[in-house]
C-alpha cells in the first residue's frame, strides 16, 4: 500500500520544486497582453512636463480674479506653444491640454465668463491654481509606475504608451506538454469501435486551463495504453517541454501503465504519489533531470481539480508572476458534513451579493469523480480541510473561484 501524504505537505514539495532560471525575450506592447512584465517600468519624465489646463477657458493671474474685466491678448490652441505671457488685468484663451501660458496660475472655464469686446468678466469666481494640471499630476520622474511580475493588461498597455515605451522584456511562458492515456478513451472524430470506448475530454480540458493561465501547450493527445508507446511519449515530452502533465494510469489497476513508465523506466525520482485529497488522491508528482512530470488520475474532475491545485501554482511560478490561486471567503447557504479525513473539493455554485459570496449546491449532481459538468456555470470548490468538523448553513468557508481562472 502506498503512503497517502497530507495536502499541506504535497504543496510544501510541490513549492520545494526548483524552477529554472527564467528566461526573457523583448515584445512590442500590444503583443504583451496577458504576459508577465519582467523589468519594473521606470518614469523618464514628469507627466504633465509643465502645467497643463484641464479645461476650456481663460489662463489668468488669480490676483485678477475679482477685476471687472480682463483684456483677452492671444488665443492658445493644444499642441501650440504661445509666446505672450498672461500680464496683470490680462488673460489668454487657452484649451484643454494646451499648456498654461507663461505668468498665468488659473483657468477660469467658459462657462464662468462673459465675452464683451475682446474682454472677459468673470461672473463665477473660481479658487487659485482651478483646473489647472500640475507638473507630475498623472506620474513624476523616477517614479516606479509598473513593476516586474505585472501580468500586462489594458491599463499597463495605455501607460507604457503614454511613456512612449513600444517594446517591453516580458518572461517566456513554460512549455506544458499534456496527454491522456488509457485504452477506453477516442481522440475527437474517431470512431467508436465497441461500447466500452469513451471520448477523451481531458488532454482538450487541460490544454484549454493550462493556456488561459499563462502557458504554452504542447498537445500531444490520447497516447495508446502500452508501456512502449508511454515511454516513447514521456522520452519525447521531457525532452520539448518543461513540465509534462499526463492523465489516467496512475491508480491500482493492472493496466495503470503511466506510473510504471515513471518509476521502472524512466527511472524518474518521485517526489509523491497519493494525496489525502478527494478528487485526485492518486496524483503522482516527479523530477526528471529538472523536467517535472504530473500524471493526474484519468476521471475528468479529479485531473481538472488536480491541475487546478498542482500545475497552475508552478506556471505561476516559472513565468514570475504575482499571482495565486483565487482562494476567498464565502458563506454557505446549507449543513454540508465532513465525510472524509481527507481535504475535499466540492463543487458548488458561488454568488456576489449583498457584499458577500454566497455559495449553494443547487443542480450539482452526486456521483463519481467522472462528473466534470459541475464545474460548468458560475463555480466554485469548497474546500473542506483534513482536520475541519461539519459544516453549518451560515458559516464562513473557504472556497477557490474557478471562474477567476479564466
Ligand atoms: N481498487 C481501486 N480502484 C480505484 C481506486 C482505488 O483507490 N482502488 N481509485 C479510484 C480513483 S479515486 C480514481 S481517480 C481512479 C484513477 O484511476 P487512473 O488514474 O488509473 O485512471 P483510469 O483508470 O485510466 O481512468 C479513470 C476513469 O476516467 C476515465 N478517463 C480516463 N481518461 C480519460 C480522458 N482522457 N477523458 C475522459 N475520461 C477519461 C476512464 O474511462 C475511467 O472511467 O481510479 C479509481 N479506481
Ligand atoms: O482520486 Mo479519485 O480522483 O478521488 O476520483
Amino acid at each position: 500500500m502506498r503512503d497517502f501524504i497530507s495536502y499541506k505537505k504535497s504543496l510544501e514539495i510541490l513549492n520545494n520544486i526548483k524552477i529554472p532560471k527564467s528566461v526573457t525575450k523583448r515584445v512590442f506592447i500590444s503583443d504583451a497582453i496577458g504576459q508577465v512584465l519582467a523589468k519594473d517600468i521606470v518614469a523618464d519624465h514628469n507627466s504633465p512636463e509643465f502645467p497643463t489646463s484641464g479645461m476650456d477657458g481663460y489662463a489668468i493671474k488669480f490676483e485678477d480674479i475679482n477685476s471687472d474685466f480682463l483684456e483677452i491678448i492671444d488665443k492658445n490652441p493644444a499642441g501650440f506653444v504661445v509666446e505672450k505671457s498672461v500680464e496683470s488685468k490680462t488673460c489668454i484663451k487657452t484649451f484643454t491640454g494646451s499648456l498654461m501660458p507663461q505668468g498665468s496660475d488659473t483657468l477660469v472655464p467658459i462657462e464662468n465668463v462673459e465675452v464683451i469686446n475682446n474682454k472677459i468678466k468673470i461672473t463665477k469666481p473660481v479658487p487659485f491654481g482651478f483646473a489647472v494640471r500640475n507638473i507630475g499630476e498623472n506620474y513624476k520622474k523616477d517614479e516606479i509606475l509598473i513593476k516586474a511580475g505585472t501580468i500586462i493588461g489594458f491599463s499597463e498597455i495605455g501607460v507604457l504608451a503614454s511613456l512612449n515605451i513600444p517594446q517591453i522584456d516580458i518572461f517566456i511562458k513554460p512549455l506544458i506538454a499534456v496527454a491522456s492515456t488509457g485504452s477506453e478513451i477516442l481522440d475527437l472524430g474517431v470512431e467508436k469501435t465497441n461500447n466500452a470506448q469513451i471520448r477523451s475530454s481531458n488532454h482538450l480540458t487541460l490544454e484549454a486551463l493550462f493556456k488561459s493561465n499563462g502557458a504554452d501547450v504542447l498537445q500531444m493527445g490520447p497516447v495508446e495504453d502500452d508501456i512502449k508507446t508511454i515511454t516513447i511519449f514521456f522520452e519525447t515530452a521531457l525532452q520539448k517541454s518543461d513540465i509534462v502533465v499526463t492523465t489516467g494510469g496512475v491508480s491500482v489497476g493492472d493496466y495503470d501503465f503511466v506510473q510504471d513508465v515513471i518509476k521502472d523506466k524512466l527511472k524518474a525520482e518521485v517526489l509523491f504519489h497519493g494525496v489525502s485529497i478527494k478528487p485526485g488522491m492518486h496524483i503522482l508528482v516527479a523530477l526528471k533531470d529538472e523536467k517535472i512530470i504530473i500524471a493526474l488520475p484519468g476521471f475528468a474532475y479529479s485531473s481538472t481539480i488536480t491541475a487546478i491545485l498542482y500545475v497552475l501554482p508552478l506556471i505561476y511560478r516559472f513565468r514570475k508572476a504575482n499571482e495565486r490561486l483565487p482562494i476567498i471567503k464565502a458563506k454557505i447557504n446549507q449543513d454540508f458534513k465532513k465525510t472524509q479525513n481527507k481535504t475535499i473539493f466540492t463543487a458548488c455554485n458561488v454568488e456576489y451579493k449583498n457584499s458577500e459570496y454566497i455559495i449553494d449546491f443547487v443542480g450539482k449532481k452526486s456521483g463519481t469523480s467522472a462528473i466534470l459538468t459541475n464545474m460548468l456555470g458560475n463555480p466554485a470548490l469548497l474546500i473542506q480541510d483534513e482536520n475541519s468538523e461539519d459544516i453549518k448553513a451560515g458559516d464562513l468557508v473557504d472556497i477557490l473561484l474557478l471562474n477567476n481562472l479564466k
